[in-house]
């Protein structure tokens, strides 16, 4: 069987970070192993609290993984602060990590800063050269290249400068435009569209976390990037399409979890 790590926070309404991320690879047939940088208090309505855990812990968890089990794709979410993000790519480098999705998350939906605002240089300068492919969403890509990001032309401009950083990829994602959901795929080269209808729909808690993950899980099951963001497009949209209300704000997405016999080997 294919194995994918997430390296994220715990999410303690289960719809996004390090939950939302083990439901979607259990869903896509990959067994999924987890680094936890963080515990949230959250809920459909926001963030309550945020505790770290010390880098020393979350490099012991990448050891303990990595030293004992191959891992065939690593998707990064919720890195929190400086020292965290040093050792997490200290680690990516050490154990020749080739295929690792980095979501680059900053704020939650809820407006909580999930990465601390003195954090963003580390991020450029150590984890996001790490990634195999890298997924800011509007924001984030404005934050990252300090330019507004609003429209398509612009998202083509950010993923250029994100790409200057030293990601192999970069993935513009457009879940906050206007009209159709469409997210922007550079691989220094040329762009590719993927372009999603808009579910009018308030329950979007963990997109981009799920979005990433999907990824995660077909890179590990040898798809290359545009076949595997193609797939994470079609499982996403319809994780959104299926989504629920289970409290009092920001619902959860849904996962469908299939059987696939061939992947258990
Ligand atoms: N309402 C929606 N309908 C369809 N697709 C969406 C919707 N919202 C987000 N997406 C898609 O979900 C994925 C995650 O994007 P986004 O929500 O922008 O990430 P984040 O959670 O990091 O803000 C992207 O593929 C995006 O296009
Ligand atoms: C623990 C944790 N990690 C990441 C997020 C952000 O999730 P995301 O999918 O980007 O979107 P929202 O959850 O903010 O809707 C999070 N909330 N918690």
């Amino acid at each position: 069987m294919k194995k994918a790590l997430t390296i994220a926070g715990s999410d303690s309404c289960g719809g996004a970070g390090i939950q939302a991320d083990l439901k979607t690879f259990s869903a896509l047939g990959v067994y999924g192993m987890s680094v936890i940088t963080a515990i949230t208090a959250q809920n459909t309505q926001g963030v309550i609290g945020v505790e770290e855990i010390s880098p020393e812990m979350v490099g012991m968890q990448m050891d303990a993984v990595f030293q004992d089990i191959p891992v065939d794709a690593v998707k990064v979410g919720m890195v929190s602060n400086i020292e965290i993000i040093e050792m997490i790519g200290e680690k990516l480098k050490s154990y020749h990590m080739e295929k690792a999705v980095v979501d680059t998350v900053m704020v939650s939906k809820s407006g909580c800063h999930l990465l601390r605002p003195e954090s963003k240089e580390a991020l450029i300068q150590k984890l996001i050269p790490q990634a195999y492919v890298v997924t800011p969403n509007l924001h984030e890509a404005e934050v990252l290249t300090g330019r507004t990001v609003k429209t398509l032309e612009e998202m083509q401009e950010a993923a250029k400068v994100i790409y200057a950083m030293g990601p192999k990829h970069v993935i513009v994602k457009g879940g906050h435009l206007e009209g159709k959901a469409t997210d922007v795929l550079y691989d220094g080269q040329g762009f590719i569209y993927f372009e999603g209808e808009r579910v009018d729909t308030k329950n979007t808690h963990g997109t981009g976390c799920t979005f990433a993950s999907a990824i995660a899980a077909h890179l590990a099951l040898g798809c290359n990037l545009v076949e595997a963001v193609e797939k994470a497009k079609s499982y996403i949209t319809m994780a959104i399409a299926h989504s629920f209300s289970i409290g009092k704000g920001v619902g959860p997405t849904h996962h469908f979890y299939q059987f696939y016999p061939e992947r258990s080997i």
